[in-house]
Parts: structure tokens; C-alpha cells; sequence
């Protein structure tokens, strides 16, 4: 496993767009290629932090934009690694990248879930919840379904990871309506945006990963990012 300084640059809201889009017009991804790496970061990270409970099934939430497609590549990665997931998926678009995924992940058997599910069922089953609800375009107060899930997830004393931002947290300014999620595991994709650093204040009970081995060379000068030298074919760092 690559271990890698706590990186000191983060992103705002605006930069990890400009980040993205520039990704996929000026260095040729497609957003299929950016999610499988970013979900394979994902699903290697929880691998990693949580194989001492394999067998347990584990709550993936996605979300409606990319971050929930994230959530859904992972949740593949993680049947073939040989966990258990299940799949919460509250309001599935009708976008043909995320109807892929959804078939892809109902081939191997994941289950999917589409009404909230409450703490205490939350509690009694699951042995982790992986956040893919809501990532960098987050904006505003939390609108229906997802204001009801995260209450139930808030709720849970299960251990959350986050994918790119604790979900209901401002991406720049962090918990700030308090209706955010509390995750034990931040995971960063291509940089911390600003609201990692009110995760890091949080103290040593929490870890921090970065992933998303895909940021060429020029992008990392342009944006000056402080990305980890990964090492070999580690899909992720932790960040001391
Ligand atoms: N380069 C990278 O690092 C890569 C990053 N990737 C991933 O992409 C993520 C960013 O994805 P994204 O841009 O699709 O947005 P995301 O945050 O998932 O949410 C948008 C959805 O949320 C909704 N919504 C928003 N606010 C809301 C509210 N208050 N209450 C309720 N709903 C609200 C909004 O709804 P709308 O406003 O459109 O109605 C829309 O449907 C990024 O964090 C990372 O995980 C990789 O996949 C690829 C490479
Ligand atoms: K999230």
C-alpha cells in the first residue's frame, strides 16, 4: 500500500468541475473509463479497511449523479473481490451509463433497495455503509428521498465511507447544516476538495485515502496537485 503525506492542496467546487470536464475533452476520457478507475479505487480501499468482515452483507448508497456511479462500479469490484453487497439506490436515473451499471451489478446478484431503509434494519444487517450519494456538484439544503436517507444513515452506528465528499456536506465549508453524514474513511478522488480539510480537524479515529490513478502529468502542473506517487499497481494512498 502507497502511504503519502497529508496533501495540502485542495480543491473548490469550481476547480474539481473544470478538473472533470478538462479530463474528458482535452485528455480523451470518457466518463465510463474515469468511473470504472474511480470505483476500482473505491472497492480496493474497502477491501482493504473492512476484509476482516467479508462475509457480512455491506450497504452501498448511490446517489443520482456520479458519485452514485462510483458507488455502483464499486459495488461490482467488491462481489468479485467476494463481499457481500447490497445495493440502496433511492432514485435511479434513467441515463443509459448508470442503467449499464445497475444491469452489470444485477447480473452478479447484487441486490437493490429503492425505499429507504431504517436505521435499526441498517444496524442489524450491514457491517459498513459506502457513501456514493453525493460528490462534488452537491449543492444547496438536501432534497427528497435523500433528506430521510441520510437521517436513517446518520442514524446508524454502522461505519460510513465516503466516496470524494461526506454526503450533505458543502464542498467547500463542510458539515455546515449538520445534516451531513460523520464517515470514519474519506476517499478522495484525483485531490481532497476544501471540505476534507474539516474531516482531517476531526482527529485520528478517521482515515484518509486518495484514488483515482488517472490525472496526466499536464493537469497535475495546471492545477499544481499534490498527488501521491503511487506505488506499483496500488489503486490508492493513505494519507498520514
Ligand atoms: N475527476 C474526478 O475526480 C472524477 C470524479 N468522479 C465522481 O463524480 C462525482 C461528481 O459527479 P457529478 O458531477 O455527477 O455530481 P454528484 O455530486 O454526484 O451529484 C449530482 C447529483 O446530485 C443531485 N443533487 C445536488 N445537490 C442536491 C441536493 N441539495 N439535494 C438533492 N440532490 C442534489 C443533482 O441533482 P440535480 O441538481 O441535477 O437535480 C445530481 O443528480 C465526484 O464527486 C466523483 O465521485 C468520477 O466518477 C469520475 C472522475
Ligand atoms: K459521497
Amino acid at each position: 500500500m502507497t502511504r503519502f503525506r497529508q496533501l495540502m492542496k485542495f480543491l473548490n467546487q469550481v476547480q474539481a468541475q473544470r478538473i472533470d470536464e478538462e479530463l474528458m475533452s482535452t485528455y480523451a476520457f470518457s466518463i465510463d473509463q474515469l468511473m470504472e478507475l474511480a470505483g476500482l479505487s473505491v472497492a480496493s480501499v474497502v477491501e482493504y479497511e473492512f476484509a476482516h468482515v467479508k462475509e457480512s452483507p455491506l450497504l452501498i448508497v448511490a446517489g443520482p449523479g456520479n458519485n452514485g456511479g462510483d458507488a455502483l462500479v464499486a459495488a461490482r469490484h467488491l462481489k468479485h473481490f467476494g463481499f457481500n453487497p447490497e445495493v440502496l439506490y433511492p432514485k435511479a436515473p434513467n441515463n443509459p451509463l448508470y442503467l449499464r451499471l445497475v444491469k452489470q451489478c444485477e447480473d452478479l446478484d447484487i441486490p437493490f433497495h429503492s425505499k429507504e431503509l431504517s436505521s435499526s434494519y441498517i444496524d442489524d444487517r450491514y457491517s459498513m455503509i459506502l457513501d456514493g450519494i453525493f460528490g462534488f456538484s452537491f449543492k444547496g439544503d438536501v432534497r427528497a428521498p435523500f433528506d430521510t436517507v441520510l437521517n436513517s444513515l446518520r442514524s446508524s452506528s454502522k461505519p460510513i465511507v465516503s466516496i470524494d465528499i461526506p454526503s450533505g456536506w458543502d464542498v467547500e465549508n463542510g458539515n455546515v447544516s449538520g445534516v451531513g453524514l460523520c464517515p470514519k474513511i474519506l476517499i478522495s478522488l484525483t485531490a481532497p476538495k476544501l471540505c476534507a480539510r474539516h474531516f482531517i480537524e476531526k482527529g485520528n479515529d478517521r482515515s484518509h485515502y486518495v484514488g483515482g490513478r488517472f490525472v496526466p502529468r499536464a493537469l497535475v502542473e495546471k492545477y499544481e496537485l499534490d498527488t501521491p506517487n503511487y506505488i506499483g499497481s496500488s489503486q490508492f494512498a493513505k494519507l498520514d
